[in-house]
């Protein structure tokens, strides 16, 4: 299999003494739709920054289709859209594109074909102040395919678009992919990423803390499966459940109680509430994608304060 994109040990620090990143392993087969997710704030746009050369790591070594990242053949292996497009308001969407071909040393034919891809040929000669965020993406999309790039990188591509639109962006990937392209996307939400990519990495603080197909993620990296409770006293709850054999990761948030059950099933964790008369008003297994992220990325600082009003009301 041939790696698309090589990530060892990099690391970013800013001038101004941000470290956006701590030390990223990562290796993308090509031919895949990889998906990095996280916060605001996790690292998501600079290791994309880096990959196309717009940034410099400060540690460690990215590269991509064995090429180191940001060297003068980078702007070829790889298209990007990084943030919102920059197309020109006043102008079409075609002469947007046969601007940039231009740029690129692309022909004509080469821009009807990508507009083609994204499905804006009927749209072509419309202003590109006109479009709908949907079709902004598109056309951002397309500008990153205009040199027949063998890899994309896109950062939050589908954020902020209508169920409609973000289907038909997440069709457009299939399609990318299926042509031979790898594709690296990035989103804050793990539910955007997880119909589409075939791999998924959870980045949190600098750091990857979660990599795998999204059923590998699923079904959690940790042991046994995790619960989500209604309970009549929270901050109890937490007491109770952290000192209980079987039950691991406890924690508040929302105003429900979150643990894991070490032996798969959800009755040590009913049974040590239950025991120190605490009533469970609902028991549910978040076996979703969506809640194993949430818990490697949750906020301890958050939770904290969910205990504390708990406690309270
Ligand atoms: N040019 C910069 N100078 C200094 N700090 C920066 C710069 N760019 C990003 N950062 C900081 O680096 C950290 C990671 O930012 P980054 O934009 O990579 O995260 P992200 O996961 O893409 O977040 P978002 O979804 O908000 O774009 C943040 O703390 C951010 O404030």
């Amino acid at each position: 299999m041939t790696v698309a994109v090589q990530c060892t040990h990099v690391s970013k620090t800013y001038p101004g003494g941000v470290t956006a990143l701590r030390g990223i392993d990562l290796s993308i087969q090509a031919g895949q739709i990889y998906g990095l997710v996280g916060r605001n704030g996790a690292g998501k746009t600079t290791l994309m920054r880096i990959l196309v050369g717009l940034v410099a790591p400060t540690g460690g070594q990215a590269s991509v289709l064995g090429h180191p990242a940001g060297g003068c053949s980078t702007g070829q292996l790889v298209g990007s859209l990084i943030e919102t497009p920059a197309y020109y308001p006043h102008l079409s969407g075609r002469d947007n594109l046969l601007l940039l071909a231009r740029y690129l040393g692309e022909s004509a034919p080469a821009v009807e074909r990508v507009l083609e891809t994204v499905g804006l040929s009927e749209r072509a000669r419309s202003r590109f102040s006109g479009y709908s965020l949907g079709m902004k993406q598109r056309l951002g999309i397309a500008g990153a395919l205009l040199g027949d790039p063998p890899v994309l990188i896109l950062d939050e591509p589908v954020n902020g678009l209508d169920p409609q639109a973000m289907v038909y962006v997440r069709d457009l990937l299939a399609r990318v992919r299926d042509e031979g392209r790898t594709v690296l996307l990035s989103s804050h939400l793990l539910a955007e990423l997880e119909q589409v990519c075939d791999r998924v990495a959870i980045l949190h603080e600098g750091a990857v803390v979660s990599e795998g197909t999204p059923e590998e993620l699923r079904r959690g990296t940790g042991s046994g499966i995790s619960i989500v409770l209604e309970v009549s006293d929270t901050a109890e709850a937490v007491r109770v459940l952290e000192s209980a054999e079987g039950v691991t990761d406890v924690r508040a948030s929302g105003g429900a109680v979150h643990a894991r059950s070490t032996d798969g099933s959800t009755t040590p964790v009913v049974r040590a509430l239950v025991g120190a008369g605490i009533e469970v008003r609902s028991v549910t297994q978040g076996e979703s994608l969506e809640s194993a992220y949430l818990a490697l990325t949750a906020d301890p600082d958050a939770g904290t304060e969910h205990v504390v009003r708990g406690a309270v009301s």
